[in-house]
């Protein structure tokens, strides 16, 4: 699928919402596209396009700002999704992509067989850093397929950790391994997740979200953050199609 350009209001737009440089942390983005009816799938397991061209377009143009992208093995399995930015600029010969960083803590995902794999075989993606459980033993041909790339598997206390807790230590793994920005897209666990703790754990920097004008119904999967989440500096754009909602959500 190509991209279209991108519109010339989008950038001014989103430029306060863009990641800075933090003195201790990985800035955090949240961004992902619902529905009217809040749902970013028609039906669990399943891919449903939400966003016009023109917003697949500004998610691609994030991806250029972001080290890493970040995404849980729920929408690994559903969307077998490529994470890399083909988003140029047109004064740039090259394109920039994030580190795509999966959150796989049982180690259920075949990465032999994804687009990814096949995305980075092709020089035209980075390859994951795929964080397992430290019970997880990955064979040592799947280690040499994903270090063969450039990529690894990163072993941390997951599966017996609180959420708070797990997330605490994700985000310092990032920040150890120099990623010092990450865009996180989904799936709906892990979005309401990071909205639910934002109140006592403050992980999100910037909110981006994409609305598209649909109702996807009472099968979809739906945000629904366990407690009311409060934003700040919100601003709104309209396209052909979609509206964004930008907020700053960190206190800091
Ligand atoms: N419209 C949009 O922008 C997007 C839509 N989606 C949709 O979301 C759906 C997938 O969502 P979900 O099934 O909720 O899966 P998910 O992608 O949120 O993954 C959830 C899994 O990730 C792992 N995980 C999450 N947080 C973790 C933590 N703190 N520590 C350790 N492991 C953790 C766990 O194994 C958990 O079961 C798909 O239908 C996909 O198409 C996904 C991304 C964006
Ligand atoms: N921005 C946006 N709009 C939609 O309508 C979507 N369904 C998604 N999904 C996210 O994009 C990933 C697919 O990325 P690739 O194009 O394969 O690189 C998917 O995994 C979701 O995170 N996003």
């Amino acid at each position: 699928m190509s991209l279209i350009p991108l519109p010339d209001s989008l950038r001014p737009f989103l430029h306060d919402y863009l990641p800075t440089q933090l003195p201790d942390r990985t800035f955090v983005t949240l961004t992902y596209a619902q529905s009217l009816d809040s749902k970013i799938a028609a039906q669990p397991g399943h891919q449903t396009k939400i966003s016009h061209l023109e917003t697949k377009t500004m998610t691609h143009y994030l991806r250029s700002k972001h080290d890493a992208i970040l995404v849980g093995i729920g929408t690994v399995l559903a969307d077998d999704p490529k994470l890399n930015c083909r988003f140029k600029e047109s004064t740039s010969n090259s394109i920039s992509s994030p580190r795509p960083i999966i959150l796989d803590p049982h180690g259920k995902w075949n990465y032999r067989s994804s687009q990814l794999f096949t995305i980075c075989e092709a020089q035209q993606g980075l390859a994951p850093y795929i964080i397992i459980d430290t019970s997880v033993n990955p064979t040592l041909h799947d280690i040499a397929i994903l270090q063969n790339q450039g990529g690894k598997f990163i072993k941390r206390p997951l599966i017996h950790t609180s959420r708070s807790d797990s997330w605490k230590i994700i985000l310092s793994t990032l920040y150890e391994h120099g990623l010092k920005s990450v865009m996180i897209e989904g799936g709906a666990k892990i979005i309401n997740d990071l909205l639910s703790l934002q109140k006592s754990d403050d992980l999100i920097n910037s909110l981006i979200i994409t609305i598209g004008p649909v109702f996807l119904g009472y099968q979809g999967v739906s945000v629904h953050p366990h407690t009311n989440v409060n934003l700040n500096q919100i601003k709104w754009w309209s396209g052909v199609q979609d509206s964004i909602v930008c907020a700053r959500v960190s206190t800091e």
